[in-house]
């Protein structure tokens, strides 16, 4: 909002009252309104019937996601979904993105109504879990643990072509990717630089979907799994280390001692790699890393975002001599710290 919008009655509410539209998508996605369209378009009467929905609003609901770019409406009267929700709210897509959407607005959502609360007692506000140990307790649900991984792995999926290129994998021989998940990512990167030993290091509890996962997509036995905690178990020897979208979920004592951690893992002559929303002043994520910020808050006991100078800070304090950034798109920034 520029001065001069700020000045108008509109501009004011457009941003106040944003959570209209965004409910209006995210309830498209509850519903399975674009699953249901990607099979076949369909007047409002079929979507009423196919969906269940009650003749009171249907029309307005789809009326608006027209406006809003997310339905096309034919001459006929039949609804299908533009490109933009063909492309990243239809399960099976390369870019989908409703693993992560329907998180959002199961979770994320419910949490944004107690942002006072949170910033008055600075706890957090998702309902999915009441204790310290997140990742713990959302992996003791099939359904938590799909939602937490689907929700990531869409996060993460956007950025894997500029990670393999905004690197030089080809000088080093092994990576281990802290936090790493199913695997997702490191097949990606394995797959571009197949002379890569990749490995990941992530709780015991994902190693039964890793290997399901490496099946699904053929890399099994191209990427290993190493199952651990990375504040309390020793880090396995890599030329790189890298964590991606984790470093965020902790307060800053936990990632001081994270990046303290990885040190003595990384070979002389290798590098820690660290990707995240970093805030950075000046850039165009500006705005949207803080939003994210405040949103790590609201989802995890102690997670929130960082600068790149504190993040150089911690690697330069745990013995790492250059450190470097780049930007991967998607508003996350790659950290680079080498080791002597
Ligand atoms: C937000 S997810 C990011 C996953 C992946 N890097 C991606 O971006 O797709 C954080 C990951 O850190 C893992 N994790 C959390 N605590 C951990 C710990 N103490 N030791 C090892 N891994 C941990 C979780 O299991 C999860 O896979």
């Amino acid at each position: 909002m520029t001065a001069h919008e700020a000045v108008h009655p509109g501009a004011v509410l457009a941003q106040a009252m944003a959570f209209q539209p965004a409910r209006l998508v995210l309830t498209g996605i509850e519903i399975g309104l674009f699953t249901e369209l990607a099979k076949k378009p369909a007047t409002e009467d079929e979507i009423r019937e196919r969906l269940g929905l009650h003749t009171r609003g249907t029309d307005h609901f789809l009326a608006a996601l027209v406006e809003l770019g997310f339905l096309e409406r034919s001459s006929s009267g039949e609804f299908r979904n533009s490109r933009a929700a063909q492309q990243f709210l239809v399960p099976g897509d390369e870019g989908y993105l409703g693993g992560f959407l329907r998180i959002a607005g199961q979770v994320m959502y419910p949490a944004w109504d107690k942002l006072g609360e949170a910033l008055r007692t600075g706890a957090p506000q998702a309902a999915t879990y009441t204790g310290e140990d997140m990742f713990g307790e959302l992996y003791e649900s099939d359904e938590k643990k799909d939602g937490l991984v689907g929700m990531a792995e869409d996060a993460s999926r956007p950025l894997i072509p500029a990670l393999t290129e905004s690197f030089g994998w080809a000088k080093y021989s092994s990576v281990l990717e802290l936090g790493g998940c199913r695997g997702n990512v490191l097949a990606g990167l394995a797959k571009a630089h197949p002379h890569l030993d990749a490995c990941v290091f992530d709780l015991p509890q994902l190693e039964g979907d890793f290997s399901a996962h490496m099946s699904a997509i053929e890399m099994a036995g191209k990427v290993r799994y190493h199952g651990g905690d990375f504040f309390a178990d020793p880090l396995p020897q890599a030329d790189v280390l890298m964590i991606g979208h984790a470093l965020v979920d902790w307060n800053d004592e936990q990632r001081k001692q994270l990046v303290k951690n990885t040190f003595d893992a990384v070979r002389p002559g290798g590098a820690f790699l660290v990707w995240d929303p970093v805030i950075v002043d000046d850039d165009e994520s500006y705005l949207r890393n803080l939003i994210r910020s405040l949103n790590l808050q609201l989802m995890t006991p102690h997670g929130k975002g960082y600068r790149f100078e504190q993040c150089a800070e911690w690697m330069r304090e745990a013995g790492y001599a250059e450190v470097t950034h780049t930007s991967l798109g998607h508003d996350v920034t790659l950290v680079v710290a080498h080791k002597d």
